[in-house]
């Protein structure tokens, strides 16, 4: 194909390879270029869209049937202040059904509209997700047009200017660009969500594109959260008077975004306070531990990845969505590997052994997912108490 064409196609998926992969419009129109991963999430496809970690990547959903609980205010991951959108696209097997769950405020599409997020269906996610697993990530140009005229060569020369995500910092486009302070807990079943008044411990989390229910999972562990943006220097963060650091998840390569979260990372470590990381902090601090880190073949990105904690060998079933890991073999001697993932043996958390320092690449937070590790926020919280005690 080349030049404008009529298709009876309204939406497109081009990959760089040049192939095309035709589909149903939905969502936002336009085209946007990205690389494309896909979730093997059966539930939770909202919470997974508004995961500023997907920033630069058009997610493919495994599971057939996304959209039929429609959308609603409350599972939104994105938080308020954050400063760009995550997921540039989705890719969906079936058309999107009417809305049939008692929370649902609108259709998932009037949704993905309302969101910027150009959507694909009545795609083989099957075939598709086959090939990422055979050949690895793979980047993309999405396209809706409603009308089906699509200038192929102009997306193709658009899709080829991607350059993919490696050595690419997406944290600080997406960090928070002020500070704020966040006292929302988790939500509750006919309750909602509500806040947190009097907190015994004081948490600042660098923001590098955090998810709210991290926030609300600090809350319930009585903290009051400070936000800060990704690039706050260390002194300024240790004037907040924190009892803990949390260094949060976030898009893009982490050995990009480590110019200047390592430098702060580092003073923080020397500071002696408690810090945990998820995810991009996870791997952010591995680096600043002096590690190195990794771009994986397909990445993980599901609600069902099992990973031991080496330390106790009890196995949980994580929420993951990476596509870097910190590389285990370059751990420094004051570093144990804690946690290892039990589909192909990467890295999954670590330790400082003689500091009240870890973190873990999985999210606790699920969100969705399991909620097997959640008592990760409680050992960081214990840290907290036990520091403040030795104080
Ligand atoms: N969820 C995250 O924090 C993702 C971290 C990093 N951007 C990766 O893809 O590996």
């Amino acid at each position: 194909m080349s030049g404008w064409q009529e298709t009876k196609a309204t939406a497109l998926l081009i990959f760089q390879d040049g192939t095309i992969v035709e589909g149903h419009g939905l969502g936002a129109t336009g085209h946007a270029v990205g690389e494309v991963c896909f979730n093997t999430a059966i539930t939770g496809y909202q919470e997974i869209l508004t995961d500023l970690s997907y920033a630069g990547q058009i997610i493919t959903f495994t599971f057939p049937h996304i959209g039929n609980i429609g959308a609603n205010a409350e599972d939104v991951e994105t938080v308020k202040m954050a400063s760009a959108p995550g997921a540039r696209g989705c890719v969906l097997k079936a058309d999107i059904t009417n809305p049939s769950n008692y929370r649902s405020a609108e259709h998932l599409n009037d949704w993905l509209k309302a969101n910027n997020i150009i959507g694909i269906s009545g795609v083989d996610t099957r075939a598709l997700t086959a090939m990422i697993r055979d050949k690895g990530f793979a980047n993309a140009i999405i396209a809706h047009n409603p009308e089906g005229n699509f200038d192929i060569d102009v997306l193709k020369a658009e899709a080829a200017k991607f350059a993919g995500l490696e050595n690419l910092d997406l944290a600080k486009t997406v960090s928070t660009a002020q500070t704020y302070k966040w006292n929302e807990k988790t939500w509750q079943w006919d309750e909602g969500v509500s806040a947190l008044e009097n907190a015994e411990h004081h948490i600042v989390a660098i923001d590098y594109g955090a998810k709210s229910n991290i926030l609300r999972c600090l809350v319930d562990e009585n903290a009051a959260v400070t936000v800060v943006n990704a690039q706050t220097p260390a002194k300024d963060i240790l004037a907040l008077n924190p009892d803990g650091i949390f260094l949060s998840n976030g898009p893009g390569d982490p050995a990009a975004t480590g110019e200047y979260a390592v430098p702060i990372i580092q003073e923080l470590i020397e500071s002696g306070l408690p810090i945990f990381g998820i995810c991009l902090g996870h791997q952010l601090l591995g680096l600043a531990l002096g590690a190195k880190t990794k771009k994986m073949h397909q990445g993980h990105h599901g609600a069902n990845h099992p990973v031991q904690d080496l330390t106790t060998t009890k196995v949980e079933i994580t929420s993951m969505n990476h596509g870097f890991a910190v590389d285990a073999d370059t751990l420094p001697a004051n570093v144990t590997e804690t946690h290892k993932s039990l589909f192909d043996g990467s890295n999954c958390g670590l330790m400082v052994n003689d500091k009240p320092i870890f973190s873990v690449q999985y999210h606790p937070e699920a969100s969705p997912g399991p909620h097997d590790s959640h008592y990760l926020f409680g050992r960081f919280m214990d840290n907290v108490k036990s520091h403040k005690q030795a104080a």
